[in-house]
């Protein structure tokens, strides 16, 4: 589903990725570790096209990624979450998780601003698809409370909810259960794992979590530097010794 080859992402100086390449297989759940600043979210953000590559290609459905525009990336199925929260804060959690789906409302600008009735009925169907996701996620009973001051496993919660409501069919997590408390990344990965199945989700995680990435991934790419140090099941990565160097030495 989506195939990764040299891709390389320069900032001034700082090479952030070095001609990292992966696959995806359709429904897989692939991991993607690698100590701070070893290159992971820039490889997000170059999937969502946040960032320009200096180098290599993106395919993803067949399709070359890197031609297409930032705003064409959630209409071609593919969803992501923040590291730090992409929520609106003033905003109700029913309306955040709106702006997820929004891409499949079809008004124009014109329809949109004189608020004609085929906006009403969209807008409404928007709203039925937001409160679907949201009872799916245990998140009904906060959906007129703004995001503000809602507690943080509740938001991150809602993050995935926006994301989801995109109906993606590539789901690009950043740091899901980062500051989670333990009972909390349990439920998270649970969840996870059911909505994988129940949506024919392919989703690529970043995660520093290892019980969390062990538990949860089919395969795990760990990058070091902006490189590509090792690749396979997560027991065998676990294991790596290029790995353990890497991160989990400098993590203990
Ligand atoms: N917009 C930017 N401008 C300049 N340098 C950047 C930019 N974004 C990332 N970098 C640099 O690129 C490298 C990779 O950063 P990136 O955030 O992708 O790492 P990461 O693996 O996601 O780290 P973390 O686990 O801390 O989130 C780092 O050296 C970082 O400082």
């Amino acid at each position: 589903m989506l195939e990764v080859h040299e891709l390389t992402v320069r900032f001034g100086g700082i090479t952030a990725l070095d001609g990292v390449g992966f696959t995806v297989a359709r429904c897989a759940m692939v991991g993607l570790i690698g100590p701070n600043g070893a290159g992971k979210t820039t490889l997000f953000n170059c999937l969502t096209r946040r960032h320009r590559a200096d180098g290599g290609e993106v395919r993803y459905e067949g399709r070359g990624l890197l031609a297409e525009p930032p705003h064409a990336i959630a209409g071609l199925g593919i969803g992501r979450t923040f590291q730090n929260l992409g929520l609106f804060p003033r905003m109700s959690v029913r309306e955040n998780v709106m702006v997820g789906a929004h891409h499949h409302g079809r008004a124009g600008f014109l329809t949109a601003a004189l608020r004609l009735p085929r906006v009403r009925r969209e807008e409404a169907r928007l709203r039925e698809e937001a409160d679907a996701v949201l009872a799916r996620l245990d998140l009904a009973a906060v959906a007129d409370h703004p995001a503000a001051g809602l507690p943080f496993g509740t938001l991150k919660r809602v993050e995935l909810a926006r994301a989801l409501a995109g109906r993606p069919r590539l789901l690009l997590l950043d740091e899901p259960v980062n500051g989670l408390s333990h009972g909390e990344v349990d439920a998270f990965a649970d969840t996870l794992r059911a909505l994988r199945e129940e949506l024919s989700l392919t989703v690529v995680v970043v995660e520093h979590h290892m019980g969390f990435v062990m538990g949860t991934c089919d395969r795990v790419v760990c990058l070091d530097f902006g490189r590509k140090i090792a690749e396979g099941p997560p027991e065998e990565v676990q294991r790596d010794p290029a790995v353990i160097e890497a991160y989990l030495g400098t993590a203990a």
